[in-house]
């Protein structure tokens, strides 16, 4: 630690990163800040000194603002707030919902030029819903403090901090949230609310008998119902599910899809996107949906037994893509060589081994699905030099009112 932190200074902002935070400058150093804007001059607290190439700070006040500032969408997490008493979760949440959109926009094309030298046009397409970006989430994670008081973490800590309301929940979700609820004795308190059927409010962890058990609902997505479990992968916003299959299926390459080939749906979860697939190229589909989570991969084998074409495998990707590329016979390398691969990995990205493999694999065309855009850019780069070429690109907001963006991406053999 240097003698900077907790100091306070006065700086100019002047770019978005990556990671909700902006860019500002301080006597030539890189400063990474929060709560800040792209144009705004703040008064900000050094968090963070003891690198040389850059530093971390938390905005104090705001001295000349950006006309992209509002008031923000959830009081506990506004800047009239000492920065160590604001909501986490919502870091966009002040920012005037077409400019959050337009700086995820350059965090994507920014990520995808200087990692991958590909410039690209996509805008960040906005989902269905109120127009300042609130009611969205349908599953929310509240943190328990030790005097069992649920919230969220503070920005930037583990400090769990009581609210007295959830904007970005759907108003469904909002109004069974056990805000003023104690929950000694647990970790956390998840609340999900699917599209079929009652909601939850699950406590777990820690010392709570709940841990650990699965609960079975049910999730709509245009006229198909996926079983899963409450605390399994679901998308979050309400609207994504439904907009990324149609993305996916947009995304698919009509010339280069083969129904008969080896096609692939990695990191699957319980086969949404297989499903996806199949509804477009139809139930004699071959489809192979892969996923670590032994439990989703049972609710794939089910949401997808329509499909005679479609398994559903629990593995590791890399595991998986290592063991096929070890012992796939001639015809089956062929039929790989002629598939389709979804590839919907988690935030850190497909990364390097899973990236090698699927190209020695060559398969015709990859639809990248990512929730990350500097993992995406890096694994871009990857694909380029393993002989694939990024096509088309499409981002979404899924997640207003955050620095997420969702990309589906397709790259296919250059
Ligand atoms: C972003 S989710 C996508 C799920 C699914 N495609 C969907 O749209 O609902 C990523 C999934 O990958 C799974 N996962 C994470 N790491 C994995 C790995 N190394 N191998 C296989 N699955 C993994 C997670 O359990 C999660 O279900």
């Amino acid at each position: 630690m240097g003698e900077m932190q907790g100091k306070t200074v006065e700086i100019e902002v002047t770019n978005v990163a990556h990671g909700g935070v902006a860019v500002a400058r301080h006597e030539g150093r890189v400063i990474f800040v929060s709560d800040a804007i792209p144009g705004e001059r703040v008064l900000a607290r050094i968090t963070e000194d003891s690198k040389k190439s850059f530093w971390r700070a938390e905005t104090l006040s705001v001295i000349t603002a950006s006309e992209h500032r509002r008031p923000h969408v959830w009081a506990a997490a506004s800047i009239d707030r000492a920065p160590e008493d604001r909501a986490g979760g919502a870091e966009f949440g002040h920012i005037d919902i077409a400019h959050q959109r337009e700086l995820k926009r350059q965090v994507l094309a920014d990520s995808l030029s200087r990692m991958a030298g590909v410039t690209t046009e996509a805008t960040v397409e906005a989902l269905p819903g109120p127009h300042n970006g609130t009611g969205w989430r349908t599953r929310v994670r509240l943190q328990v403090a030790e005097d069992g008081t649920p919230g969220p973490y503070a920005a930037r800590s583990h400090r769990v901090i009581a609210v007295t309301d959830l904007p970005l929940a759907t108003p469904a979700l909002a109004a069974i949230a056990p805000l003023d609820e104690k929950f000694p004795g647990s970790a956390h308190v998840d609340i999900v609310v699917p599209s079929v059927g009652n909601p939850f409010v699950l406590a777990g962890g820690a010392t709570n008998a709940d841990r650990g058990r699965a609960h079975r609902i049910t999730e709509r997505v245009g006229e198909r119902e996926f079983r899963l479990d409450a605390r399994g992968f679901w998308q979050v916003h309400q609207h994504a599910a439904e907009t990324l299959t149609r993305a996916v299926q947009d995304a698919v390459d009509e010339s280069l899809f083969d129904p008969r080939a080896s096609n692939l749906d990695l990191y699957g979860g319980v086969g949404l996107l297989a499903a996806a697939v199949g509804d477009r190229f139809g139930n004699h589909v071959r489809i192979t949906t892969v996923e670590s989570d032994s439990l989703a991969t049972d609710h794939a084998a089910e949401n997808l037994v329509e499909w005679t074409g479609a398994a559903a495998v629990t593995a590791r990707v890399e595991q998986f893509l290592r063991g096929l590329g070890a012992t796939a016979g001639a015809h089956e390398r062929d039929s790989l060589r002629r598939g389709t691969v979804i590839l919907d990995p988690p935030r850190s990205g497909a990364g390097k081994e899973v990236v090698a493999e699927l190209v020695a694999l060559g398969p015709a065309q990859i639809v990248y699905v990512a929730c990350d855009p500097v993992a995406l850019a890096r694994d871009v780069a990857l694909f380029a030099a393993g002989g694939y070429e990024l096509g088309g690109l499409r981002a979404f907001d899924l997640f207003p009112n955050t620095h997420h963006v969702e990309a589906v991406a397709t790259l296919t053999r250059a």
